[in-house]
């Protein structure tokens, strides 16, 4: 069984463990954290490095983009997209059909995360020329969480029409 799905009764991990009683709360010690805190130490650091490798790449695509503008600079990929919007949205579409293609194909999914890698780096440079933040995106992901998307289409149409 998951640890996440056992029932309310919270294990506890002893971070040091005294000799004699000596807490106010007439346990052995209060000096513990329990495994439920653990873990959501963990799924917060989790967010925390999602984040923070979206970021650090929005920042680089913003510097090549900087770096346009200097005669010389280093070869990059990203600057060709950006120079590029034929070369930009034929890879955005070349990526995403090589993300589907091991589904179809009844592939395994041992290239699956590389894939997705391409797609969300293509079109972050995509973002980049629009002059749309990242932040805007999961902003709108996050205004999703509360309504489901067959509900989301249905209010569309009745609007439509
Ligand atoms: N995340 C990426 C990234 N993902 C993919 N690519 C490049 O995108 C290009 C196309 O990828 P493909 O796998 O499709 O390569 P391909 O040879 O065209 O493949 P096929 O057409 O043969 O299938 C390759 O040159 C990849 O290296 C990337 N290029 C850059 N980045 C990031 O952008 C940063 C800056 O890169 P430069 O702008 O090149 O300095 C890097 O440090 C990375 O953090």
């Amino acid at each position: 069984m998951a640890i996440s799905s056992l029932p309310c009764v919270q294990p506890i991990i002893y971070l040091g463990k005294p000799d004699v009683p000596t807490c106010h709360t007439g346990l052995e010690t209060c000096y513990f954290t329990s495994i439920g805190d653990l873990l959501k130490e963990q799924e917060v650091e989790e967010t925390n490095l999602a984040l923070t490798t979206l970021y650090s790449l929005e920042s680089t695509i913003s510097k090549r983009e900087l770096e346009l503008a200097g005669k010389h600079g280093k070869p990059s990929w990203t600057k060709r997209l950006l120079l590029d919007e034929n070369l930009l949205c034929a890879k955005i579409r070349a990526e995403a059909d090589e993300l589907c293609r091991p589904l179809e194909e009844k592939e395994d999914s041992s290239c699956t995360a590389s894939e997705m890698a391409n797609v969300i780096y293509h079109a972050m440079v995509l973002l980049r020329r629009k002059d749309v933040k990242i932040e805007n995106v999961l902003e709108v992901l996050r205004r999703r969480f509360s309504q489901s998307g067959i509900e989301e289409k249905q209010s569309r149409a009745s609007t439509e029409s």
